[in-house]
């Protein structure tokens, strides 16, 4: 299997319908149900928004340090076995603030898995875009001083009716404090998310960006700078932002000279974490070897933290 790292990852969306019971069970959360079939069962989205109903909703169980503590260690043992050798993770300290649960809290776990299982990997704290820019602010001034357990911002959640513009002074702020820059742009949204996210908000990797490829003086600006663009395909197809895998444009932004890496997004809803992805790719695209040790290569030049 191929040496990898994974760039586009939301803890959050590693939490599997067996982990969702066991905490669940463990900290007396009511679920209208506990069985793990069932719960999958609901894993058929049309949107974006269909998905991160779904998503928020389950991050209920996770109350406890030892449950970020459980969760980020079973994603780092499966992405492990997936040929990952280098993670940026995404989190959503809004989304947990919101229950009560605190940073020290979110902090601790996930940062004691990561150094317990000795994997190289670092944390992106996430602005929850559909909450607003006054919020997103205050959540990056009070993880300031867990300046050390993260290595850069990110913005994610609901997309459209929320351009990147909004969130300027936060990524001013980020910057300001050292940290790296990303967002993601371009799943749902146009090519003009891409450009703020790019001339407003100095990002220096674009997550996900498959609807750059609808603007050709985009697609040359992110080829010049070499810019990076962590495309999750099967994210794409279950969220339908693509008909299909044999649909996707990720070959034909190969093609185009941008550096383009594979992600699995959310894979315990998205029905594979990166390897998956990757043999995906191969199977329904026909993509070579050189194709995917190419991608594979973008991943590693991409990271914002490899010490190889
Ligand atoms: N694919 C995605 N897009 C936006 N926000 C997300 N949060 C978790 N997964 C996401
Ligand atoms: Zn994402």
């Amino acid at each position: 299997m191929r040496p990898k790292a994974e760039l586009h990852l939301h803890i959050e969306g590693t939490l599997e319908p067996e982990l969702v019971v066991e905490l669940a069970r463990r900290n007396r959360i009511d679920l209208p149900t506990y069985d793990v079939e069932a719960i999958r069962s609901r894993y058929s989205f049309t949107d974006l928004r269909s998905f991160l109903d779904v998503y928020y909703e389950h991050l209920a169980v996770l109350r406890t340090e030892q449950d970020f503590y459980d969760l980020a260690a079973a994603y780092l043992r499966r992405a492990a076995g997936q040929g990952v050798r280098h993670a940026e993770i995404f989190f959503d300290p809004q989304a947990h603030l919101s229950r009560g649960v605190t940073l020290e809290t979110v902090f601790g776990g996930l940062s004691a898995a990561i150094k317990d299982s000795g994997a190289s990997a670092a944390l992106i704290l996430c602005c929850l875009r559909d909450r607003g820019a006054e919020e997103a602010e205050q959540v990056l001034r009070a993880a300031l001083p867990f300046r050390d357990h993260f290595i850069g911002v990110g913005l994610d959640s609901a997309e459209v009716g929320y351009p990147p513009s909004l969130f300027r002074r936060v990524f001013d702020l980020a910057a300001a404090e050292g940290l790296h820059r990303v967002a993601h742009a371009g799943e749902e949204g146009g090519p003009d998310y891409v450009w703020e996210a790019l001339d407003v908000l100095g990002v220096e990797r674009v997550d996900h960006g498959i609807r750059a490829m609808e603007d050709p003086q985009l697609v040359a600006r992110l080829r010049e700078e070499r810019i990076p663009l962590t495309v999750c395909p099967l994210s794409n197809v279950r969220l339908r932002a693509v008909p299909s895998l044999r649909d996707h444009i990720l070959p034909a932004m190969l093609d185009e000279g941008l550096v383009v890496t594979v992600n699995s997004d959310d894979p315990a809803y998205f029905g594979g974490y990166v390897e998956d992805n990757y043999a995906a790719l191969r199977r329904e695209l026909g993509m070579s070897d050189e194709q995917l040790d190419r991608i594979a290569r973008n991943s590693f030049a991409a990271s914002f933290a490899y010490e190889g």
